[in-house]
């Protein structure tokens, strides 16, 4: 089938790459020509786990090519997906304008029938809007789709081709029948794609969403709780986790969720619970713990040091808001290095994948550091920020010799107490007895 992608962030180029592999022929646009000239050279623009070998493959194929030009992509595709940002407003909302400026472009070029599929996480209604924006000027059929994503940053190609289910949103039989078409060979497992009306599809992603972000955000409140009574918050996960009716994953405590998606969408959520005159309670508590707890580390870490980090200097370890990825968006890292700077601190910081995107934030303000060890070198003492791989296992031998102070404070339970005992290490983290005081 020939498919069009319109935007080609994580969710547009994943989509692309993936739609590509099973023998579509994809063109992507996107308005940044740089980004273009970047993936016509053969470059991903985005770190994401092995979306490389697809990339070249398909470029290579001649099934993947990429455009700035709207009317190309247009013409091109019988399918046409948009993948475009829905970012907070300013004031909580999902911001449209991108969505519909791009529908409205829609409207004045297409010329034969066309499926707009919506794959931005876009609040209920938008499918009706993108529908008549196009209507005003479209002097063909077409039909409004809405198909949300929930691939996950760091496995976003195995998410997409192995989905545990597609939604789709559609009044059209012809539409529906072209998008199980198209998705027919990434549900060979049996994983259910799920049709249904468009405003239901809509809200079940930002329902799935604000639920998971909910689910950590309980997870933290337990955890500051198990810090005051002297609980330990992983026993407490573990103990809950084997409930099958809770199950085990996103249960994890830490300096709460990040990212380019829960933080907006839950935002989004509640506020068009406000529009149409429904005050979602529980999420304006998940928004605010969730606030709260990026910062968590920071009061324990000026109470160890006596309230004075004047000229103290910080290794952060991980930047990205989570693991394996280079995304930065509402990192909790960024946080705690504003509250840091603020307090007279420094930084001299490793990520594996996000240094750029934060030095490009930062400036000189913070220091970076070509690896792990490079970053603890004179420094009072080490922040945890992202759980990467590579700092589950480190040499704490190299740590105890480096840090001025001999603590490490861990925003994500990486190590277990009684070794951080053994290592003689002050070891700070979430949810846990933990201050041992070497
Ligand atoms: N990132 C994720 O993990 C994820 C997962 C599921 C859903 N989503 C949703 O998908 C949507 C896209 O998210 P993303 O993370 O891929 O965004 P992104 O910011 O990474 O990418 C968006 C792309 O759209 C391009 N763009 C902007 N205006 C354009 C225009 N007029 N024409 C063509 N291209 C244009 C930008 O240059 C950018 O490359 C959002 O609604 C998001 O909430 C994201
Ligand atoms: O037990 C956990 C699990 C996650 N997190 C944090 O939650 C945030 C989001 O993590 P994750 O969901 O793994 O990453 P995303 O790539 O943001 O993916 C979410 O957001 C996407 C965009 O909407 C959806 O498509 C995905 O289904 C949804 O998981 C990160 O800051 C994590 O550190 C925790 O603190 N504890």
């Amino acid at each position: 089938m020939k498919i069009s992608v319109i935007g080609t962030g994580y969710v547009g180029l994943v989509t692309g790459t993936c739609l590509a592999e099973t023998g579509n022929e994809v063109v992507c646009v996107d308005i940044d020509e740089n980004k273009v000239q970047k993936m016509r050279n053969g470059e991903v623009p985005i770190y994401e786990p092995h979306l490389d070998v697809l990339f070249e493959r398909n470029i290579k194929a001649g099934r993947l090519k990429f455009s700035t030009s709207l009317s190309e992509g247009l013409e091109h595709g019988e399918i046409i997906f948009l993948a475009l940002p829905t970012p907070d407003d300013g004031d909580g909302a999902a911001d449209l304008s991108f969505v519909l400026g791009v529908s409205e472009q829609i409207g004045k070029i297409i010329k034969d029938y066309k499926v707009i599929v919506d794959k931005s996480t876009v609040p209920v209604g938008t499918a009706e809007k993108v529908q008549a924006v196009i209507a005003k000027n479209a002097i063909c059929d077409f039909d409004v789709v809405s198909n949300p994503e929930f691939l996950r940053e760091g496995f976003a190609v195995d998410d997409f081709l192995k989905p545990e289910r597609i939604v789709i949103g559609s009044s059209s039989e012809k539409a529906t029948e072209l998008m199980k078409k198209l998705y027919k060979p990434f549900v060979r497992s049996g994983n259910p794609i799920i049709i249904m009306d468009e405003k239901s599809a809509e809200l079940t992603k930002y329902a799935a969403n604000s639920f998971l972000a909910a689910k950590i955000t309980f997870m933290n409140e337990i955890a500051n709780y198990c810090e005051k009574v002297g609980a330990d918050v992983d026993k407490v996960r573990i103990g809950m986790g084997t409930d099958s009716r809770i199950g085990k994953r996103f249960l994890f405590p830490g300096i709460g969720y990040g990212g380019s998606c829960f933080p907006k969408d839950v935002k989004a959520l509640y506020n068009s619970g406000k529009e149409s005159d429904y005050n979602f309670a529980m999420l304006d508590a998940v928004i605010k713990v969730n606030q709260k707890q990026k910062t968590a580390l920071i009061p324990k870490i000026k109470a160890y040091f006596d309230n004075d980090l004047q000229n103290k200097t910080f290794a952060i370890w991980g930047l990205a808001f989570k693991p394996e990825t280079d995304d930065i968006r509402e990192a909790p890292s960024l946080y705690i290095i504003d509250e840091l700077l603020n307090n007279g601190a420094k930084i001299k910081a490793f990520d594996p994948e996000a240094m750029e995107n934060v030095s490009n934030k930062y400036g000189d303000k913070i220091s970076f550091s070509k690896t792990m060890y490079d970053a603890i070198t004179n420094v009072d003492a080490l922040i945890i920020c992202t759980e990467w791989s590579i700092f589950r296992t480190p040499d704490f031998e190299k740590i105890r010799k480096n840090l001025k102070s001999q603590v490490i404070f861990d925003g994500r339970n990486l190590y277990d107490i009684q070794d951080m005992e053994k290592e003689q290490l002050d070891y700070i983290s979430i949810g846990r007895s933990n201050a041992f005081k070497s």
